[in-house]
């Protein structure tokens, strides 16, 4: 029987135990398992290859995994579908920003929100004070996301025209559109200016210690490859290699682990 202590810290914790996934016979993912604070700030860290995006989609419903179980603030994710899972408060981002160009950076926001009564058939007939409602609620609350990640001043332009960073900061904005309690945030600093990099963390370290509007904190885990910026932000980092579980721990220890520095360009880190 579980003691009283294990069910209230994984009350608290994303776990994954066991996950593995092949591809046509090629095994990408064997026996993972880890667990992170769903409030916490953490890393997903590994090589080309090594698995990672593989297994933020297991993670997030997009892939079935072959075995294994994922588990979330208690709750058993493995037989839910991707939407289930943001339902139950693990939103996601993409490594390539999925914005649509063409519609304005607020209207990007808005259409990441849930449930909108706007898209049923009925709404398009019919749009009652409810669905007025609704959408105003989502204005609303797009637009205090826009001011929170400076991007209130880009708001009206198409989101085509955001430089890398921005794309970034709209992706982060779409994900708190569902109000989640923790994010996968895929490679949040790739093709991102030093400086908008800064940024990008201290919004990243705000949204975790306040959310957006008070609500309360929401925990990320990050997979990056600018180890030096993730390695300031993060308490933690899971290592996997080639499918396997490397190592884990604090940054500190996890990048002066032998065998993460072997892993990583043969020592070079
Ligand atoms: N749909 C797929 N079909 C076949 N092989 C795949 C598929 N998706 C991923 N793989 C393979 O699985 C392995 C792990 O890929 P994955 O993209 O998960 O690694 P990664 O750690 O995210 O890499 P990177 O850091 O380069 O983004 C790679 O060898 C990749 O070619």
């Amino acid at each position: 029987m579980s003691h009283p202590d294990t069910i209230a810290a994984a009350d608290r914790q994303l776990a994954v135990e066991g996950v593995s996934k092949s591809f046509g016979g090629v095994q990408v993912l064997t026996d993972i398992g880890f667990s992170v604070p769903v409030s916490g700030l953490s890393g997903l860290i590994g090589p080309n290859g090594a698995g990672k995006s593989t297994l933020f989609s297991v993670v997030s419903g997009f892939q079935p995994g072959d075995a294994g179980r994922v588990s979330f603030a208690g709750r058993d994710l493995s037989r839910m579908g991707p939407v289930e899972r943001v339902r139950a408060g693990l939103g996601r981002t993409f490594q390539v920003p999925r914005v649509f160009g063409s519609l304005s950076v607020r209207q990007n926001l808005a259409a990441a929100a849930p449930g909108q009564a706007g898209e049923t058939l009925a709404g398009v007939f019919f749009r009652g004070a409810r669905i007025r409602r609704q959408e105003a609620e989502i204005a609303a609350r797009a637009d205090g996301i826009l001011e929170f990640l400076n991007l209130a001043r880009v708001a009206d332009k198409p989101a085509g025209g955001l430089s890398g960073g921005q794309r970034k900061l709209l992706e982060l904005g779409r994900a708190l559109m569902v109000r989640p309690k923790m994010i996968l945030l895929d490679e949040p600093f790739a093709g991102v200016n030093p400086v908008l990099i800064e940024e990008i963390a201290d919004r990243i370290r705000a949204i975790r210690e306040t959310g957006v509007d008070g609500s309360g904190g929401i925990g990320f885990l990050i997979v990056e490859h600018n180890l030096p910026s993730l390695s300031a932000l993060v308490e933690r980092m899971i290592v996997i290699d080639r499918g396997r579980l490397l190592a884990q721990g604090t940054p500190q220890a996890v990048l002066a682990d032998a065998r993460v520095r072997e892993a990583y360009m043969g020592g070079a880190v």
